[in-house]
């Protein structure tokens, strides 16, 4: 039995059958998913609420990364993958034919396992975002650095080497300025896709504690592999299972009570 601790959470558990429109960021509605003839996905439907933290679980291979990629439409980019059903963000249709892909991509930003920050200063990183919608402003892009480094929780070590190259930085610094990067341009949400699979466990203690931090200004949707990890740093868990959507509540339900027997059986360590 792997012993699961889970930190107290800010607010009361949301009832995710309940939720209002106003509370609502996605509302997925039977979502199927085909690479070629294979299906990865078969009807998701599930809200995922804002200001929030929602972590996707389960075994290797269950689709918690596809589904994270429908978030933004990332899954447009693999040949042969075919979407249907819904999902709407703010009670619009993000597969709908007016939908702008790159404006989608803005709004819902992403940021993957391993660190990619540009070969560029920790400065120009944070700013690239800003700079490809031409705002060149000095006064602007200082303010969007220092404002973006305080929220990925990277100012304070890097202030005074703003125009150092960021490959300088630590696997974990650099992970935390890709964050800062995703949020100088102000996206609504942030997709997560197994954030800290390459860190060691201080950096990402580190960002795990940025990740509550975020929900104040962000929703947050994260997978990981790590049932701790999303114990401590999710107000709602999803579990995955072979492409379906097993069991979907707050997290300490999920973790202390799970309804069904696949969860507890995963969650207790009998596979996975
Ligand atoms: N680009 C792709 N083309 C074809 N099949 C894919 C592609 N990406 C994922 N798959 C398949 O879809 C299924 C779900 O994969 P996905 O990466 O979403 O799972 P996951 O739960 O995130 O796994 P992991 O925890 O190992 O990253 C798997 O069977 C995988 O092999």
């Amino acid at each position: 039995m792997i012993a699961i601790e889970t930190l107290t959470k800010s607010s009361a558990p949301l009832d995710l059958k309940q939720l209002t429109p106003e509370m609502t960021a996605f509302d997925i509605d039977n979502l199927d998913l085909f690479y070629g003839d294979k299906q990865a996905l078969s009807g998701i439907t599930m809200k995922i609420p804002r200001n929030q933290v929602t972590a996707f679980i389960g075994p290797s291979g269950c689709g918690k990364s596809t589904l994270l990629r429908c978030l933004n439409r990332m899954n447009d980019l693999v040949d042969g993958c075919n979407v249907s059903g819904k999902i709407l963000l703010n009670n619009d249709d993000i597969y709908g034919k007016h939908v702008d892909v790159a404006s989608l991509r803005r709004n819902v930003g992403m940021v993957f396992q391993r660190p990619n920050p540009f070969p560029k200063s920790i400065y120009e990183n944070v700013v690239y975002g800003l700079r490809l919608q031409g705002i060149n402003n000095r006064r602007d892009l200082d303010e969007a650095v220092e404002r973006s480094l305080k929220g990925a929780a990277l100012w304070d070590e890097v202030k005074d080497r703003l125009h150092d190259n960021a490959f300088g930085l630590s696997g974990g610094q650099q992970q935390r300025l890709v964050i800062a990067r995703a949020i100088a341009i102000q996206p609504e949400v942030l997709l997560l896709d197994e954030p800290t699979s390459a860190l060691d466990p201080i950096s990402t203690l580190t960002i795990e504690e940025l990740i509550h931090t975020l929900k104040d200004q962000f929703t947050v949707v994260i997978v990981t592999h790590n049932m701790q990890q999303a114990a401590r740093v999710s107000d709602q868990t999803a579990f995955m299972y072979m492409g379906e959507l097993i069991e979907y509540s707050d997290t300490n339900t999920l973790f202390t009570t799970p309804a069904k027997k696949k969860t507890e059986d995963y969650i207790t360590g009998r596979y996975g």
